[in-house]
């Protein structure tokens, strides 16, 4: 017979921590800890927050009869690590130290990591990353900028991008590695993807001003005007960054980082809401075209998806624009949980081999 696997699946997020307990592919049981901002205020860095975190866990787990014993491997959201390639990777020594000091930036998903192996250590068991978002699978033409200072990089929401490809390739009879996709994540960031054969071989940075504007990222700006901003003597460095990142996109037109009300401005008859949405749409359906000329027009189909493309107003907007290209298909919300587990598992069964950050 089979063996069973028992895996817990830790994702930290800014203000949460999700976690499950899968055996094999079904969750017995999933909860979202919300932690508030004056929790987490007490701690300078994230790296700080992770005792914190680990000690929430550990007691929702006894809350729920589970004991630790009872675990095969602990898999963790990997954060902002040196590029690699994507797949389940081992915790070792030297991502630990980088998870740590943030060889990347600060990230909440650099915790997953590091409190997977706290746990993993109480019990001898293996602790797993799968699908950080520096997953780098980009082509060498693909970095060059336009500066050479300055090289592109690549900043994806890679998990459920690639959860959510392997599993439209399989509802296709198709292998994720033999086909060509276009996958939009629509979160508070947004990353368009080139997906050929298996590797996301070009994508915006999500984090850091590049591709479409998103609820709450600038995306790619007019540079010129961007550097005159920088040294109008109107900003700090702190506050121009929170003009990308933090307050940019939806925020700054519409004071709301929420899809959804900006939906029911809309339908109150605000026309610059509905102006800035259709924006956001159109710069997406812009990058999805991007996509399609890396492939060379050889795109087998774009899948929207992330909490966004429940809106299926919104997602009717991106379609007409991009539907010449290849079918759309749409795959609300995200289920990044079950994809940490999926990857664990095809490690433990042998089908995957773990690979060495
Ligand atoms: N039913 C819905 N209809 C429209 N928009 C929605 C719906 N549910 C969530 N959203 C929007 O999706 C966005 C958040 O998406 P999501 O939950 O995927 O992001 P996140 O996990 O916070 O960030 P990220 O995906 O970048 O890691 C918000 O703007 C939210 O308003
Ligand atoms: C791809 C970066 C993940 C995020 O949106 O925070």
């Amino acid at each position: 017979m089979e063996e069973k696997y028992r895996i817990l699946v830790i994702n930290p997020g800014s203000t949460s921590t999700k976690i499950a307990v899968f055996d094999d592919e079904k969750a017995i049981f999933e909860e979202t800890l919300r932690h508030s901002t004056e929790e987490l205020s007490k701690y300078d860095k994230v790296y700080d927050q992770y005792k914190f975190r680990k000690d929430i866990i550990l007691e929702i787990l006894n809350k729920n009869n589970i004991e630790l014993e009872s675990l095969n491997a602990i898999v963790g959201r990997g954060g902002l690590l040196n590029p690699i390639e994507g797949g389940t990777y081992k915790v070792n020594e030297k991502m630990l130290k980088d998870l740590k000091i943030g060889v990347q930036g600060e990230h909440a998903s650099n915790l997953g990591g590091i409190i997977a192996n706290e746990i993993a250590k109480m019990i001898d068991k293996p602790a797993y990353i799968v699908d950080p978002v520096v997953v780098d699978e980009m082509e060498d033409i693909a970095r060059i900028s336009g500066m050479p200072e300055i090289e592109r990089r690549s900043i994806v929401h890679a998990l459920n991008q690639k959860a959510v490809a392997r599993r439209h390739s399989k509802s296709k009879n198709k292998n994720y590695e033999d086909i060509n996709l276009i996958v939009a994540h629509l979160g508070g960031g947004i990353s368009v993807g080139a997906h050929r054969k298996g590797k996301i071989i070009d994508v915006n940075n999500a984090l850091d001003g590049e591709g479409p504007f998103s609820p709450e990222r600038s995306g790619g700006l007019p540079v010129g005007d961007l550097v005159k901003l920088c040294y109008s003597g109107k900003y700090s460095e702190d506050e121009m960054k929170k003009k990308i990142k933090g307050n940019g996109g939806l925020v700054s037109y519409l004071n709301t980082n929420d899809a959804r009300e900006v939906g029911e401005m809309i339908k109150e008859g605000n026309k610059e809401a509905e102006l800035v949405y259709n924006a956001m749409a159109y710069q997406i359906a812009k990058e999805i075209g991007s996509c399609a000329a890396v492939l060379k027009g050889e795109v087998d189909g774009i899948i929207l998806t992330g909490g966004i493309a429940y809106d299926k107003e919104f997602t009717k907007w991106i379609e007409e624009m991009v539907k010449f290209i290849s079918n759309v298909y749409i795959y609300p919300g995200e289920d990044e949980l079950m994809a940490l587990a999926e990857g664990g598992l095809r490690v433990l069964r042998g089908e995957e081999k773990a690979k060495e950050y």
